[in-house]
């Protein structure tokens, strides 16, 4: 194995390699620039030519002749150097990226030759301002970074090394990144001639935050945990690297929420696709996901309200149509938009997941589940049906300590008894048990008050309800039955 078992020759080598790195960081310190550093780096090379023993590999900021192509693998390896850097560098620099509330932890400038071990073997990388040493740069802001080490590395690099570096930078790259949320929607960039615009998505909803079962969480956190591992597997069983989710409930339990906790959880942006907004139809539609990035969710809510379901519902919606339009529908004939219809979007479902790149969640919403077509939802398309339900006492819980910051309380006991019944929303929960002043007080006790006089007329209201409906129920039965005395 790499870096195992190596004999005093080798080790040998490998601290010769180390002691003059070491000299040359010296030199690179005193000599942050100018003439001595060149003329040491000129001849660093002669020595390691020299040596016969060392093979470097230079990965260049900019391939090719032009500035604006960018080389991603110095990207990513520029990015898993500046993690390593973070962990041995005596001294670092901090900057905020644009558009990101994260600090970010770099090198100095003058700290450019960086050790890291991996498997027990040490590489050096160094940093370079120039293209080539001793010649002219190519562009006045390239830089390089070049990786040294011994040749008996040589396949443990190409092989092993370099694809960890790359998966690494990667990873710490979409870490550093701020969340965006894309829509469809806006017509604030339609001279950009570009189909999302987004904003940075700052969204405070976590899964941890999220009320609903414990259990039910702890499933949906192990099924996206292995989804975000399972890139080898995709590939093994020849699927794309996709999953569908599908979230129901009544308004208010939390569906849109849990979206943004997922996002959080995961790390990847969410591009929410307004069907309604999609003028051009079908093709439009294609175009707009073929335009999404990876590790991203697609989401459409409400989607029994964003797209006629069954012709057979489409046909009866035109007939009576034809009776009375809305402005809406006039304005959409004029403009001559075209609808998505739902073979197009069952295509998109399947079109999309077969297609190349991967790691893209895509989540449906809504609130009438039954509503919908078979074809949409069946697993292939929707792999995991997750209700949001009215809230347990679980939920309020994790309510309870968002909110008050309280995991217990005399009056739980209470509305432990009151709540399944009283068939509440955990929207409702946390309307109640928000404090109305923020001085700081501790007003527990006043919101359980409120949230137990909510939950008593919740209950009273579904009471009420149940007994208008089995009124209505009598009432059309004895109507049925007065027919057939006819
Ligand atoms: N399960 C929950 N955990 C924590 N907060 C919740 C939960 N459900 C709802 N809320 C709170 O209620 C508000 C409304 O919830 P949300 O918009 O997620 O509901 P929804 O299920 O998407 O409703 P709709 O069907 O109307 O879109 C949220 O802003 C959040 O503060
Ligand atoms: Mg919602």
């Amino acid at each position: 194995m790499w870096g195992m078992g190596e004999n005093n020759y080798w080790t040998a080598i490998g601290t010769s390699l180390g002691s003059l790195m070491f000299f040359y960081t010296l030199i690179e310190r005193f000599f942050p620039h100018g003439f001595v550093r060149q003329y040491v780096e000129k001849y660093w090379q002669r020595i390691l030519r020299f040596t016969n023993r060392y093979i470097q590999i230079t990965i260049d900021e900019y391939t090719g002749e032009l500035v604006d192509q960018k080389n991603q693998s110095y990207t990513f390896a520029d990015a898993y150097l500046s993690a390593v850097a973070i962990q041995r560098a005596l001294q670092l620099k901090a900057y905020t990226p644009k558009n990101s509330n994260k600090l970010v932890l770099n090198m100095v400038d003058y700290e450019m030759t960086i050790p890291d071990e991996y498997h027990g073997v040490t590489f050096w990388w160094m940093l370079s301002n120039t293209n080539e040493i001793g010649k002219p740069r190519k562009v006045d802001t390239s830089r390089s970074l070049t990786l040294t080490f011994h040749k008996k590395y040589r396949h443990f690099v190409t092989e092993k090394y370099l694809d960890h570096v790359m998966e690494k930078g990667k990873e710490v790259l979409a870490q550093n990144q701020q969340r965006k949320l894309y829509t469809n929607s806006s017509r604030d960039n339609w001279y950009k001639q570009e189909m999302w615009s987004h904003v940075v998505f700052n969204h405070p909803a976590t899964l941890d935050n999220l009320a609903m079962d414990k259990a039910k969480k702890e499933d949906i956190m192990e099924d996206l945990i292995a989804f975000r591992k399972a890139k080898a597997y995709y590939a093994k069983i020849g699927k794309a690297w996709k999953r569908g989710y599908l979230l129901y409930g009544p308004p208010g339990t939390g569906k849109s929420t849990m979206i943004a906790a997922i996002s959080e959880f995961m790390n990847y942006d969410i591009y929410d696709l307004e069907l309604k907004s999609v003028r051009g139809g079908n093709s439009e539609l294609r175009k707009l996901l073929l335009d999404t990035s990876d590790r991203s969710i697609i989401v459409i809510e409400d989607i029994d309200c964003s797209i006629a379901l069954t012709d057979k519902r489409k046909s009866k919606k035109k007939t009576s149509s034809k009776k009375k339009k809305s402005y809406e529908q006039r304005l959409a004939e004029i403009r001559g938009d075209k609808d998505v219809t739902l073979s197009g979007l069952l295509n998109f479902i399947d079109g999309l997941w077969s297609s190349t790149g991967g790691e893209k969640l895509i989540i449906f919403t809504t609130n009438h589940v039954e509503k919908l077509d078979p074809a949409l939802i069946r697993r292939g398309r929707m792999d995991k049906h997750i209700e949001l339900a009215y809230c347990s006492f679980d939920g309020f819980k994790i309510l309870a300590k968002n909110y008050l910051n309280i995991d217990d309380h005399p009056l739980f006991e209470t509305i432990r008894h009151m709540i399944d019944e009283a068939r509440i929303t955990p929207a409702d929960v946390a309307e109640n048990l928000m404090p109305k002043t923020i001085n700081g007080g501790d007003c527990s006790e006043v919101c359980l008050g409120k949230l137990i006089t909510a939950l008593e007329k919740s209950k009273e209201d579904a009471i009420r309800l149940e007994a208008e409906k089995l009124l209505e129920e009598e009432e059309e039965s004895e109507e049925e039955e007065e027919d057939e005395d006819f």
